[in-house]
């Protein structure tokens, strides 16, 4: 919630982990498809999703100050507005319903001046099961994956008449890649507090959150624009930047995958990364009968980075002379 029209003062009431759950939306087609992945689009046989909402308006202060529940929408009513909008819903992406239902809000409320909504995805995996023709992908059974998940923030304001969004970012959340060998760790300041060796082939695992946002936000609300971005196109995009390239840092490895995002889909203004280092202890360097090492999890602390780039950042890297190659 932004604190505009509030002054200084926080308020905002809301519902989180509204679990959603449609079956048969309308598919998820017309993406670009990319060389770094084979993601085509989506049946949207189920569509799951976890969505946290806060709203936030000036008249709401006397169900703070004075105990006025007179303009008070009910946080179990908002999750029945979330629920009953779903089956209203005719697009094919998470960011589109949030966009949809929170201007259902503003439209049904006018006490409201702002809804905050972010969801995240439940992601269900098709389950391949055997036919006459080899195994298939089954269009009836599901399982529910623990991988990573795409998740959405869309904030939308009254102004006027008119609705207008004023906050639009998607994510793929909770990715965890690990690269058995062709990483780097060298170079860094050694003095008195160092006691870290230099590594020049270590395995490296990273746990990564990266967020994008579009030149222009209806790219990523309405699907039928053809320039919907999904997660799982950033997904491997990071998985392909991984494994091409022999990295000399996390740091530098997300300012590639960065750079490829951003080539590969000029119609992201910007993106930015949360990464986490968790590169297992080697216990055994070298097995018995090698090639093979023997790992085990890393303790705490973790270090992590946090980076963001934008259509700049491709172009200054396109207009400076290249050692190693372009993206
Ligand atoms: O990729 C890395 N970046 C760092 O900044 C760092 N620091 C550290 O101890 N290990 C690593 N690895």
């Amino acid at each position: 919630m932004t604190r505009d029209q509030l002054g200084s003062r926080t308020m905002y009431y809301g519902k989180g982990d509204v679990w959603v759950f449609r079956s048969y939306a309308k598919p998820l087609t017309g993406i670009t498809v990319i060389p770094e992945s084979p993601f085509r689009g989506r049946e949207n046989v189920l569509f799951g999703m976890n969505i946290k909402i806060a709203v936030k308006g000036e008249e709401f202060l006397t169900s703070f100050t004075e105990g006025d529940n007179s303009l008070v929408v009910a946080t179990d009513s908002m999750k029945n507005f979330i629920l009953r909008h779903a089956a209203h819903y005719t697009g094919a992406t998470m960011e589109g319903f949030l966009e949809y239902a929170s201007r259902r809000f503003i439209e049904t409320y006018p006490q409201m001046t702002g809804v905050r909504m972010n969801a995240t995805q439940v992601p269900f995996e098709n389950v391949q099961i055997g036919s006459p023709d080899g195994n298939i992908p089954s269009d009836l059974v599901f399982k529910y994956s623990h991988n990573e998940s795409a998740g959405a923030i869309v904030e939308v304001e009254r102004s006027g008449e008119n609705i207008e969004i004023t906050y639009a970012q998607s994510s793929v959340k909770n990715l965890r890649l690990i690269k058995v060998k062709g990483s780097g760790f060298a170079g860094f300041v050694r003095d008195e507090y160092t006691t870290l060796p230099e590594t020049y082939d270590r395995p490296l695992f990273i746990f990564l959150d990266i967020h994008w946002k579009y030149k222009n936000p209806a790219d990523g609300l309405d699907d039928t624009r053809n320039s919907y971005v999904d997660a799982e196109q950033i997904r491997d995009i990071a998985a392909t930047v991984f494994h091409e390239n022999n990295s000399p840092s996390i740091q530098y490895l997300i300012y590639l995958i960065g750079l490829r995002i951003l080539k590969n889909f000029s119609q992201l203004e910007e993106i930015s990364f949360e990464s986490n280092n968790r590169t297992w202890e080697t216990i055994v360097e070298t097995v018995d009968e090698g090639p093979g090492s023997v790992f085990t999890e890393p303790r705490p602390p973790y270090g992590f980075q946090g980076f963001s780039m934008t259509q700049e950042d491709l172009a200054a890297y396109e207009n400076k002379p290249q050692e190693a190659g372009s993206v």
